[in-house]
């Protein structure tokens, strides 16, 4: 069974919430009238790394791009994600939600590892749970953007029986070729589809790369993008990965007697 799945591999007006819902609601329409079945949404979509508006654009659970999301996964019957600024009382959180076709959220994971060299740990708090959840009938997990430089983090999810790892990303352009191999090697070590999404474009202190990239359980990149604005097509069957892990038994061959 393959799942059809849409990467906008947008660029984000920075701290431009209403520009972005409006720039991400015509690619979703597009992607959704293509046939996909998911789509997935860069980091920060609504609003970039304007951090330090976060108190002015930042949103709660209940906030317009909930609302949109919610909106447009149930009219068009899909399944949307990505990461935006959430705001819960004084405390704001880079999250990653999901929205399925029936307008429910499967999950809202807040980023675990806040990365120092564009100052989120002077502004958010992190997150202190994990990013599983279900795709129909499949395990899978979302995460977001450094958290891709902490195996043992992704390995905590596969371990918890996920297929497919969901990555959203602001990544710079000047250290695309880590984007690329930490997501294959996170795809072949962890024996799982590797969807990810990374926005293009550029903001006050950065170009960002864009090579979204959909990678599955053996290594092969199945689709990518480059350095410009698209949306990124791929078709996916998460049942390959349960031949995959018995050929290379990783997970019945680990020593956690020794290193966990
Ligand atoms: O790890 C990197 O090089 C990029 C990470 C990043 O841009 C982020 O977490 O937002």
């Amino acid at each position: 069974m393959t799942n059809k799945l849409a990467i906008i591999q947008m660029d984000i007006a920075f701290g431009n919430p209403e520009t972005n819902r409006k720039r991400a609601t015509e690619k979703i329409k597009e992607a959704a009238a293509n046939g996909s079945e998911f789509i997935l949404l860069p980091e920060l979509w609504t609003t970039g790394y304007d951090l330090s508006r976060f108190d002015e654009i930042a949103e709660d659970m209940t906030g317009p791009t909930h609302r949109l999301l919610l909106d447009l996964a149930r009219e068009h019957k899909i399944t949307i994600a990505g990461s935006i600024a959430e705001k819960d009382g004084g405390n704001f959180y880079n999250t990653f939600i999901a929205y399925d076709k029936d307008g429910e959220l499967l999950i809202k994971y807040r980023k675990v590892h806040l990365f120092r060299l564009m100052n989120e740990e002077k502004f958010l708090e992190s997150g202190n749970t994990k990013g599983n959840f279900k795709l129909g009938s499949f395990p899978v997990a979302g995460v977001i953007c450094y958290d891709i430089r902490f195996p043992e983090w992704m390995r905590t999810h596969m371990l918890d029986g996920s297929r497919g790892l969901f990555v959203v990303a602001e990544w710079p352009k000047p250290r695309v070729n880590h984007w690329r191999n930490l997501l294959i090697s996170r795809a072949i070590e962890n024996q799982c589809f590797v969807i990810a999404c990374n926005r293009v474009g550029s903001d006050p202190g950065n170009e960002f790369g864009g090579h979204s990239i959909v990678v599955d359980p053996w290594g092969n990149v199945v689709s990518e993008g480059g350095f410009e604005e698209e949306i990124v097509y791929a078709e996916v069957d998460f049942t390959a990965v349960e031949s995959i892990r018995q050929q290379i038994p990783i997970f019945q061959d680990r020593r956690p007697d020794l290193y966990e």
